[in-house]
């Protein structure tokens, strides 16, 4: 006996195959948070939808975040993470911790699961062949007790200065699906922390990305009531964060979504990493959800 109606499981195939047909050589960033990935039934499905869609001969390009799984560690150390506008505060001691959890621990968990399923990944941190190039972030923050902004300094969080595709130019042409750490290489081969959101908008726009997929741990972008938005111009999203709807984890996330459509990637979306087979419901069927950013 078939476990479902054959009619049904052969219409379900065949609603992937227009979009399997637009996404054919065509190359998708999908960023995995920290937060999406703490249950490991999901990075399964996500290991395995990634699997697929290289095999369908689509490009999938995976930029990963590890939020959580840093402050685990650092709690482990008797250290508390400290976030300023969705930065974390990087001192010599948390940059340690930070490329041990996401250069090793997270990167080597989602490449293994891939190349178990049989794909085959590699995992890079962007001081490998030089593919993310940093400076460090400036930041400044409105201060009402002053006239002049005040300047923060996050350490060793940097931003991005340029990508180097080349090395994934040359592991696309080898089948090879790159899984890349949010980490940057300075100037003088110094270390840098930066946002997962960032280091994904930025590999998209040098890629020349179909598509950009921020998977995180929540519908999307909701309003004031939690009514998820499903689509979101530059200026719905400068009155969201101007009236605090939108703040924290949120804030580089929407800016560098939105700094990819301004970039020249077509699709940008914040889907909800929590659904099982996000990426594929997303990618390959009707059923896709979350917030599409217009620019
Ligand atoms: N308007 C908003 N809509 C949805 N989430 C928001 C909003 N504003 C702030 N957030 C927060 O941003 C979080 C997502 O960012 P973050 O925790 O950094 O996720 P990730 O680890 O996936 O990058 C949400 O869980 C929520 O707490
Ligand atoms: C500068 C900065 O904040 N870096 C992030 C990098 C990881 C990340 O972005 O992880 P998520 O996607 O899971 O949030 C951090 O240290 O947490």
């Amino acid at each position: 006996m078939p476990r479902f109606d054959p009619a049904l499981t052969a219409d379900v195939l065949m609603e992937a195959l227009p979009y399997i047909q637009r996404l054919f050589d065509k190359t998708v960033v999908i960023k995995f948070g920290g937060n999406a990935m703490v249950d490991d039934e999901l990075k399964d499905a996500f290991a395995r939808n990634i699997v697929l869609l290289k095999q369908v001969g689509v490009n999938p390009v995976i930029v990963h975040g590890g939020g959580p799984q840093i402050n685990e560690v650092l709690q482990k150390l008797g250290k508390q993470g400290e976030f300023i506008e969705g930065m974390r505060v990087t001192d010599r001691e948390t940059m340690d911790v930070v490329q041990m959890v996401l250069g090793g621990l997270v990167n080597k968990d989602i490449v293994a699961l891939i190349n178990r399923h049989g794909g085959r990944a590699v995992g890079l941190t962007g001081r490998d062949a030089g593919l993310v190039r940093a400076r460090k972030l400036k930041v400044t923050r409105k201060n009402p007790e002053f006239d002049e902004p005040e300047i923060i300094d996050l350490g060793h969080v940097g931003e991005v200065a340029s990508i180097d595709a080349g090395i994934l130019r040359t592991l696309d042409a080898s089948d090879v699906i790159p899984v890349i750490a949010p980490i940057g290489v300075g100037e003088d081969g110094e270390a840098y922390n930066i946002n997962a959101d960032v280091v994904a908008s930025k590999v998209a726009q040098v890629l020349e990305a179909e598509k950009l997929l921020l998977l995180t741990n929540i519908a999307g972008v909701l309003d004031q009531q939690g009514k998820l938005l499903t689509g979101l111009t530059a200026g719905d999203v400068e009155a969201l964060i101007e009236d605090g709807t939108i703040y924290g984890g949120m804030l580089p996330k929407i800016n560098f979504a939105l700094d990819a459509v301004r970039g020249g990637v077509k699709t940008v979306q914040i889907i909800d990493g929590r659904v099982p087979h996000a990426v594929l419901l997303e990618l390959l069927t009707d059923q896709g959800v979350g917030t599409l950013i217009r620019g």
